[in-house]
């Protein structure tokens, strides 16, 4: 594998590197850095598994071009979630320090008079969300990206993705404010999907790299499955922590859950068994989601328990264990949450619970990821013996949580951001309402249709029959005769 300085980066980048602990590239450094570093008419699109590098992939030939004729605003990077919009802009502070780089990070939940004084100064980076720069760029002028060089796409595919925070609308927005003749860099660890999209989106000779391996998860990754009955999932969760903290002086854990509640629940329920647990999900304040992030990068607390806001790009070393309290629906969000360990070389080992619900999604990821997951198996012994406690507590933190008016609170977000989004909360309400009604309507009338289908090809198929028995009586006839 070449050298940094061998891809045509300056010498002080090779030393910022180096100092940071880059003293080789990984591969899909070794591969874009160069094609970028050639300029405008070479956009790149790069797919890597996870915790290989992609990062620094981008940001230190943005650096480079960057030195070369500095000025403001040079470079958007477009992120989907706040944490990790900070994680990247350390990546352009450390690495571009000795240039003296003025970036600048834009997302929601935090103050946006700050952000649109920080974004009139011209930073040379901005790191953003799609959907709090796209507010900015509807209510304010006092900046431009007319004269941007680099827009990088991070975690690409999730943002064209059009799922339940769906950043189609604001990305147009972007795409509006940005100037066409621009480099355009798409990075992720789960590209081929939604290629083409990604392929319009950068147009300028694209450079498509994607690591050549047949398994789509790394090799230094220990995959498990735990087949456990819905009813007493948390008894296991219980019991494979106090394990991992029985077994290991140094351990850290993410554990993956399906929804906010969830999340929160379980938090509630591992500190009353004395574990320090932090959750992370985005029905908490920003400043929270921050201060529980810091506090689990920092070991001072060993489990973040995360809904999928932090399955994708989080980089936090220490993480040796990911469990997924539910198996993901979608192969993608498994690539991504168990690739939040086991990176950059390091082992790992994840644990999907999967119930007797859920064979089939551990059939989809397997065909996906190239790879069987291999059982973990617990004493069931010591899971009964903590059975009812492990019961109880979750009762407990359930009623605790009814108390807290949770699903309320989540009702009351909800409508504040339809409000903050210039949206009618009421007449929104009223629209699902009918969006339903009319979804439901068709559902019913293609049900209809193809009952009448089926019934027509059954007539079909019993009209074919009873010609071809006539058919067979007449032979029979025949041949009698
Ligand atoms: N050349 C290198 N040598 C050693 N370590 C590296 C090198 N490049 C990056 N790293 C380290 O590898 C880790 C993972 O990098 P990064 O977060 O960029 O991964 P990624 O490919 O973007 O992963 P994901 O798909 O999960 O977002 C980081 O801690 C980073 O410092």
């Amino acid at each position: 594998m070449a050298a940094f300085r061998e891809l045509g980066l300056a010498p002080w980048l090779v030393e910022q590197a180096r100092q940071m602990g880059l003293s080789r590239p990984t591969p899909v450094q070794a591969s874009c850095i160069p094609p970028i570093l050639q300029g405008e008419s070479r956009d790149c699109l790069g797919c890597a598994k996870t915790g290989s590098g992609k990062t620094a992939a981008f940001v230190l030939p943005v650096l480079q071009v960057l030195s070369e004729d500095p000025y403001g605003i040079f470079c958007l990077v477009l992120t989907p979630t706040r944490e990790l919009a900070y994680q990247i802009a350390e990546q352009f502070r450390v690495l571009g320090k000795p240039l003296g780089l003025k970036d600048c990070v834009v997302v929601g939940g935090l103050d946006m008079v700050a952000q649109a004084l920080e974004l009139s100064r011209k930073p040379h980076v901005v790191i953003a969300t799609p959907g709090r720069l796209a507010d900015h760029l509807r209510s304010s002028n006092t900046f431009s990206l007319k004269k941007l060089k680099f827009l990088v796409l991070d975690e690409a595919d999730r943002l064209l993705e059009q799922g339940c925070a769906d950043f189609t609308a604001d990305l147009e927005v972007i795409l509006e404010a940005v100037p066409a003749r621009r480099q355009t860099l798409l990075f992720s660890a789960t590209l081929t999907d939604t290629l083409n999209e990604l392929k319009s989106l950068a147009m300028n000779r694209p450079f498509f790299w994607e690591a050549a391996s047949e398994v789509r998860t790394v090799d230094e990754l220990d995959q498990r499955y735990l087949l456990v009955p819905e009813a007493v999932k948390d008894a296991y969760l219980v019991h494979l922590i106090q394990t991992f903290q029985d077994e290991h002086e140094d351990w850290s854990i993410i554990i993956f859950t399906k929804t906010c509640k969830e999340c929160q629940i379980l938090n509630m329920m591992l500190r009353k068994f004395s574990f320090p647990s932090v959750a992370l999900h985005s029905m908490m304040k920003q400043r929270q989601r921050f201060a529980a992030l810091a506090k689990f990068k920092s070991s001072i607390f060993k489990i973040l328990i995360a809904t999928d806001v932090a399955a994708r790009g989080l980089d936090i070393p220490t993480v040796q264990v990911v469990i997924n309290h539910n198996t993901p629906g979608l192969p993608k969000i498994y690539i991504h949450r168990v690739g939040r360990t086991a990176r950059a070389g390091r082992n790992g080992i994840s644990i999907t619970m999967v119930t007797q619900y859920d064979i089939h999604l551990v059939h989809a990821i397997e065909e996906e990821i190239k790879l069987k997951l291999q059982e973990y198996s617990v004493e069931e012994k010591l899971v009964l013996d903590i059975l009812n406690h492990v019961n109880i507590t979750r009762r407990e933190c359930e009623i605790e949580l009814e108390y807290m008016d949770f699903d309320e609170k989540k009702e009351i977000n909800k409508r504040k951001q339809m409000i903050l989004e210039g949206k009618d909360p009421d007449l929104e309400e009223k629209r699902k309402a009918e969006l339903a009604k009319i979804k439901k309507k068709n559902n019913k009338f293609r049900e209809k249709v193809q009952q009448t289908l089926q019934e027509k090809k059954q007539l079909q198929m019993k009209r074919k029959l009873q010609k071809k028995m006539e058919r067979r009586n007449k032979l029979h006839a025949k041949e009698e005769k």
